[in-house]
């Protein structure tokens, strides 16, 4: 389990990103952090793995504060997968995914048989390993993100907007096939992003954060859609605002959601 406990974070230059922020993310769970730019939520990630620090407060993780672990050996032992992957780019794709097992003192045929594998969790053909991320699609770069944040088996996975830089189709893709891995993993995953839908997809608990990382509702995705805590949220929801105002509409091949603007939603199943 990771614990904030009444974290708050002010910048040197004396922006508050972070005002009294407490939460849990529990352990084999995905909370997904949502919410508008410049509300923390990146700050908030960050202070899992020691790349920022908290004013005040304290982030836990089990009955270990973070703050008494060095930040080198904590890195390591956290995957983290950021927006453009952020893969080296002299590096062959094998050798990117390795990278933390061969610091940790893997021996490398040992840290490539490892990363062979999670080329294929991740949907990666063996024949690309050789290659250099830019001779990889967007979305298959960040499919290695993945692998590599994956790699050293953490326990813990912070994944930082790790699919906004890719369109609609790769990114419905690659959401797909995190939640296959996680349901196999169950690893600790604290997801960020500023997509709700990617959040009501992803999220066993969904937290919707307002400026100052302030939490306006967290839930599961079905409590937050039917009952939001106030209009914020609603409104973060698309709720009254016509885009998540769902109907239906008959077609030859069945009954086909779509939303106020007529664009398709989704697929209607019966229950049972
Ligand atoms: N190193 C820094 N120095 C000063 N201010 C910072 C620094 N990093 C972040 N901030 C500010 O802190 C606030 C929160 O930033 P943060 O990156 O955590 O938000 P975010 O919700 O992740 O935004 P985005 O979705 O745009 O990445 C913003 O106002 C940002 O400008």
């Amino acid at each position: 389990m990771i614990r904030f406990q009444d974290v708050c974070k002010s910048y040197p230059d004396g922006t508050e990103a972070v005002r009294d922020f407490t939460l849990e993310a529990p352990t084999g769970k995905t909370t997904v952090l949502v919410g508008s730019s410049g509300c923390g939520k990146t700050t908030l990630l960050r202070m899992v793995n020691r790349m920022v620090d908290p004013t005040s407060g304290a982030v836990w993780i089990d009955d270990e504060n973070v703050a008494d672990v060095p930040p080198v050996p904590l890195r390591r032992r956290i995957g983290y997968v950021m927006q453009n992957a952020g893969l080296l780019p002299h590096r062959k794709v094998i050798d990117n995914i390795a990278t933390v097992p061969l610091l940790n003192g893997v021996p490398k045929a040992q840290a490539h048989a490892r990363a062979a594998e999670l080329m294929e969790l991740v949907g990666l053909e063996a024949r690309q390993a050789n290659r250099y991320p830019d001779q990889l699609s967007g979305g298959q770069q960040q499919r290695v993100g993945v692998a590599r944040g994956l790699a050293a088996d953490p326990n813990i996975l912070l994944m930082d907007e790790p699919f906004g830089a890719v369109d609609p189709l790769v990114r419905a893709d690659l959401q797909a096939e995190l939640l296959r891995i996680q349901r196999e993993l169950e690893k600790t995953i604290v997801f960020v992003t500023h997509d709700i839908a990617e959040a009501l997809a992803l999220g066993d608990q969904i937290v919707i954060l307002a400026k100052g990382a302030r939490i306006a509702q967290a839930g599961t995705p079905q409590q937050v859609v039917a009952e939001p805590a106030d209009d914020f949220v609603a409104d973060f929801l698309g709720l009254g605002r016509g885009t998540l105002d769902l109907h239906l509409r008959e077609t030859p091949t069945g009954t086909l959601v779509v939303d106020g603007h007529g664009r398709p939603a989704g697929r209607l199943v019966e229950p049972g």
